[in-house]
């Protein structure tokens, strides 16, 4: 046995190895060096956990073979979605129903975060990666809890109105030693897992005219790195690209919806894609939306990769595509190729979609058994209310069923196909849209346990009123276009007509092979977390009013929770960290429903939680939200109320919600704030302070005028809404 006492001698060693000019002398040098190597790992030497050695060992080792072998234990969590399949089910035990009584905090970690929190933490060895709102990456020691080191990438804040849905960002992807996270303002960023240095960035970006951003996390496929991008809200065209993982040159680009017909297809997919498209509707100009803002699943074997697609843009079909049709690729699943990003096969979801039912949600793919024999599935369950199980070998359908009461269809026909009902399409009257844009699921990531055989689904109803729009145009902003005078383009009037469903939320426990409920937990509000079930028979669920609940996965009965002093959104994860089980969740309130409402009195920072059994740490202070008491006061003409409406409608609702009826999430409700503010309301509007918080500049959007008009809607709203003494 040759043994080398230094690491200077080592490198000596190798060196000599590498000019070895025989071939056979080269490989018994190699084996030699192998063989040392692996002494090297077991002996006493090996690197204290958490120094760089450690961390540079641990993170160069992960790629997705290393993925698809842990999800045998289970004991990392290497990817957002833990497995390839992103089941999110850990076979981890050593927590169960038994002993999750005993479960305690052994510490907190502040992400110093105000907006929505939704990344599951990735974690190899105890070496945690998770972001926090404007796509800010941090580096934990799980065995200390203390920051190894934190990466911003200094997104301009003055964009942050450039996406619907909050400054929020969903995770981060590890492979071969770097960490891929995709930043708010489009770019891909790969970071040196050790020191948080960037190694490479690339914009992903088309244009810069279109609001595009980046929100999901990166999956690495085949050593590339694959992205979709935010944007149907504004007039965006849909597309992923992947980047090679070493270099960040782009590898593929998949559009979603085809371009302009007069210039050439990009490729046959698009050329099928355009005949499902009117073009009366001048589709292109607005982008036609389908962007993938989320899910992206891989299957190995198959060499497919997965990608769930937007809504279209505008929202209303009758003027997207006036004649009607599917308008491919929008609301599907789509399997590429995923060496050449070529379209292989896909299945549509909402043909059609007017109600922007995005297939963006969190797909899982699984193996199981219908009607006897094994088949390979994806278990998804996108805004539209039904889940669906589908082939993912060939994209055939096999089953959906809605999950909770919907409006727009009764069920799908054998091929696969909804049965519509037609008042869900009135080209002229309004309807409550069951489910509404919020979606009957959102992203929250739903999770699958082989052993219950039950997806845990995070459901929900947010009641939204669809009014069709006369004379919508790309980005002419009428006053009353819901965010259009901050680019929203949805060719709907929102809530002209108060909805009459109530909102709800729910987790429920799905049998994906019967289509059915097996039970479920009532919420006190729409927009709960994501989940995670493990072999001790557990689900975890963070909830909306600020609580972390334990479950047992197969009765439903609540076993233990945990306050957490703010919303919860994201998934929680688990993993091993020196033969002990370890629970953490990233919470802080946010996202599309979380910025303008809110469900908790709790209003502390973005936090990542760790728990154990046994855990002694002591919970962090709830803070208390602050608000003023319903505005009063502020002079205003009663005459202004009504055109104050529609402007506070294109210019304000998406952020701040309705006055004094919503009471404010992550942004404040300016029914709320101190009278002094909305009296000054233009010191607030044109280049104001707040634009430094994602706020636009209204200079030249709106007049001195028009803010005039807009303080007598909030004043109005509150006097109205105001108990009578
Ligand atoms: O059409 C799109 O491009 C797009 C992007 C995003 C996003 O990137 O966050 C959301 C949505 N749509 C959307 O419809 C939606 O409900 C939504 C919720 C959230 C969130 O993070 O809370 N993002 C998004
Ligand atoms: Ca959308």
């Amino acid at each position: 046995m040759i043994r080398l006492a230094s690491p200077s001698a080592r490198r000596q060693f190798s060196a000599n190895a590498a000019t070895q000019r025989s071939p056979l002398g080269f490989l018994i040098l190699a084996s030699v060096v192998a063989a040392f190597a692996g002494f090297s790992g077991a002996s006493a030497q090996s690197p204290a956990k958490g120094s760089p050695e450690h961390i540079k060992a641990v993170t160069s080792a992960v790629d997705q073979n290393s993925i698809k072998a842990n999800a045998a234990t289970s004991n990392d969590w290497p990817a957002v979605g833990l497995d390839l399949g992103e089941t999110r089910f850990s076979r981890l035990k050593q927590i169960n129903t038994d002993n999750v009584k005993n479960l305690g905090l052994v510490w907190s970690y502040n992400l110093e975060s105000s907006r929505g929190v939704e990344a599951t933490p990735v974690v190899v060895d105890g070496i945690m990666y998770v972001t926090a709102s404007w796509s800010v990456v941090h580096a934990i020691d799980v065995r200390t809890g203390k920051k190894i080191w934190t990466y911003d990438p200094e997104v301009p804040r003055t964009i942050g109105y450039k996406g619907c849905c909050d400054v929020v960002n969903r995770g981060v992807a590890l492979h071969k030693g770097k960490v891929f996270v995709g930043a708010y303002d489009g770019r891909l960023i790969a970071l040196d897992a050790v020191t948080g240095k960037k190694v490479w960035e690339k914009d992903t970006l088309l244009d810069k005219e279109h609001s595009y951003t980046i929100t999901g996390a990166p999956r690495v496929v085949n050593g590339k790195v694959v992205i979709g991008n935010g944007g149907a809200e504004y007039g965006a065209r849909g597309y992923v690209t992947a980047y090679d993982a070493e270099t960040g040159n782009q590898a593929w680009r998949w559009f979603i919806v085809p371009g302009d017909p007069s210039k050439p297809y990009e490729d046959e997919s698009m050329e099928k894609a355009a005949k499902t498209w009117d073009p009366a509707g001048k589709y292109w100009v607005n982008g036609g939306g389908g962007t993938a803002w989320d899910t992206i699943t891989f299957d190995p074997e198959l060499n497919l990769v997965y990608i769930g697609t937007g809504n279209g843009s505008p929202w209303n079909r009758h003027l997207r595509s006036p004649a009607g049709g599917d308008n491919l690729y929008l609301a599907s699943i789509v399997a590429l190729n995923a060496d050449t990003g070529k379209y292989v096969w896909h299945y549509q979801e909402t043909p059609g979609d007017h109600w922007d039912y995005t297939s963006t949600q969190p797909m899982i793919l699984a193996d199981i058994n219908i009607d006897g024999a094994p088949r390979k599935v994806i278990l998804h369950a996108p805004k539209n209310g039904f889940f669906f199980v589908i082939d993912r070998t060939n994209g055939k359908f096999i089953s959906a069923k809605n999950f909770v009461d919907v409006n727009w269809a009764t069920g799908y026909d054998a091929n696969g196909r909804p049965i519509e009902v037609a008042a869900a399409r009135d080209p002229e009257k309004g309807m409550d849209a069951i489910p509404g844009p919020y979606g009957a699921h959102n992203w929250h990531p739903m999770s699958f346990n082989p052993m219950t055989g039950l997806v845990y689904l995070p459901a929900q109803g947010v009641p939204l009123n669809l009014t069709p729009q006369k004379g919508w145009k790309h980005n002419a902003n009428q006053p009353g276009d819901f965010g259009g005078n901050t680019g929203w383009n949805t060719g709907f009037v929102l809530n002209a007509t108060p909805p009459k469903n109530l909102p709800f939320g729910r987790l429920i426990a799905w049998d994906p092979v019967k289509q059915k409920e097996a039970w479920k937990q009532e919420y006190v509000a729409p927009w709960n977390g994501g989940t995670l079930t493990t072999a001790g028979n557990l689900v975890f669920q963070g909830t909306a009013d600020g609580r972390f609940i334990a479950y047992n996965a197969t009765t439903g009965d609540k076993l233990w929770e945990s306050p957490t002093g703010t919303g919860v959104v994201a998934a929680a994860s688990t993993y091993m960290v020196d033969g002990k089980q370890y629970v953490s969740v990233a919470v802080g309130w946010g996202g599309v429903f979380g910025i303008a409402a809110r469900a908790t009195e709790g209003d502390n920072p973005g936090t990542v939680y760790t728990f154990a059994v046994d855990g002694k740490a002591p919970l962090p202070k709830i803070t208390k939200y602050q608000m003023e008491n319903l505005l009063e006061g502020v002079k205003y003409n009663p005459a202004d109320v009504g055109p104050g409406t529609l402007l506070y409608v294109s210019s304000c609702v998406t952020c701040h919600g309705v006055p004094g009826v919503d009471k404010g999430g992550n942004v404040r409700n300016l029914g709320y704030v101190g009278a002094e503010t909305i009296a000054n309301l233009k010191n607030f509007v044109f280049k104001g302070p707040h634009m430094d918080k994602g706020m636009p500049d209204f200079t030249g959007k709106l007049s001195d005028d028009d803010v005039v008009k807009i303080i007598a809607f909030i004043q109005g709203t509150a006097d109205a809404i105001r108990p009578k003494k």
